[in-house]
């Protein structure tokens, strides 16, 4: 992990609730996932090209992916982590603790909505048109949670609802703002997402793709984008670092449409080893959250400060190109 974001998430941990802490750190059951999302990293190296001539450009193909209740770390909530982004694609979570259309508001760069489709699909259609009227540029439906993932470290806190104050915002006026209102259905199906897309003109992404055949279903039904994940860790406990089903699902995808990833990425280095597999970009979840706790705006500025020096600092060391067969496994 780059020193800097270790220090970030050192100051995160001493001002955060201890609760609040776990919920943003924690993982599904043994956290078997969440160690293996990083530790996959570790295992691969990197073969440099030499002497190729030429200049960089300053390209950062990174992504804040979506995570909740941004007013858990820091007063400002997703507002000061819009105001950060800059020129990164915000994934802004269904899940935020500020209205989206706020959200796109404090943004200067493009913001996309992550929908949880609702069993109800006229509360699901009333949150795509939110995420239009704010002038989301894409709508993100995450895949992997059929149920909600089992977060030990929750269940001992006994976190299961915002404190008072806090709302998810987006769902006011529909079910209500509360953390449970939120619904995860194992009956969302391929038909859903096909009625997502009639709703909308908007680009619709999948996220928590691991298997290459759901990949490929994706291409199918018209998808604008794959983000391959695993939730960071906080859905199944039995699946596969996200870096280790990247290449399968890039080779399904035949780059039919970009494949975005998650899952681990706490350097620059790690931002350029998922680009030499395939993903058109790397999505940052946790640190975005370490650098909000420890300094709310100025610190996630920080962490994608950070990042992008590190990563345009391998890339150089790289001569300026990232591919498959550059990859190597550590002995
Ligand atoms: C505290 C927390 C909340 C999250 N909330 C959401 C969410 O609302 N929607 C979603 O699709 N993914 C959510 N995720 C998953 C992230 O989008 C992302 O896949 C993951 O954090 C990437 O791994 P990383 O944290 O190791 O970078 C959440 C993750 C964390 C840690
Ligand atoms: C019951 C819904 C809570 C919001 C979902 C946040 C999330 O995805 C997470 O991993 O946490």
């Amino acid at each position: 992990m780059n020193p800097l974001l270790a220090e970030l998430h050192d100051k995160a941990r001493a001002v955060l609730d201890p609760v609040h802490h776990d919920f943003f750190a924690g993982g599904v059951g043994d956290e078997v996932v969440l160690a293996e999302n990083e530790a996959a990293f570790r295992r691969l190296a990197l073969l440099p090209r030499v002497l190729r001539g030429k200049q960089i450009s300053g390209d950062f193909p990174v992504m804040i992916s979506p995570t909740a209740f941004h007013r858990l770390a820091h007063p400002d909530g997703e507002l000061a982590t819009a105001r950060a982004a800059g020129d990164a694609v915000l994934v802004s979570s269904m899940a935020s603790t500020v209205p989206i259309a706020d959200v796109v508001a404090a943004a200067s760069g493009p913001v996309w909505f992550q929908l949880y489709v609702q069993p109800d699909m006229d509360v699901t259609e009333a949150l795509v048109r939110r995420a239009e009227r704010a002038g989301c540029e894409a709508v993100v439906v995450t895949v992997d949670s059929p149920v909600f993932g089992r977060h030990r470290r929750d269940l001992a806190h006994g976190f299961h609802d915002l404190p008072a104050g806090l709302a998810a915002e987006n769902m006011r006026d529909l079910v209500g703002p509360g953390l449970r209102d939120i619904e995860m259905s194992p009956l969302v199906s391929w038909e859903h997402i096909g009625r997502v897309q009639e709703m909308t003109a908007l680009p619709l992404w999948v996220k928590g793709v691991l298997h290459p055949k759901d990949a490929i279903i994706a291409v199918r039904h018209g998808v604008a984008g794959i983000v391959v994940s695993n939730h960071g860790g906080r859905q199944l406990d039995l699946v596969p670092a996200a870096l280790d089903a990247l290449p399968a699902v890039v080779d399904a995808v035949a780059g039919r449409v970009p494949v975005a990833f998650d899952g681990g990425v706490r350097s620059g280095g790690d931002i350029a080893l998922a680009l030499a597999l395939g993903a058109s970009s790397a999505g940052i979840g946790r640190p975005v959250l370490w650098g909000l706790a420890a300094d709310g705006e100025q610190g996630v500025r920080r962490v994608l400060d950070v990042l992008r020096d590190e990563f345009l600092h391998v890339l150089t060391l790289c001569g300026g190109e990232l591919s498959r067969d550059m990859v190597v496994t550590r002995c």
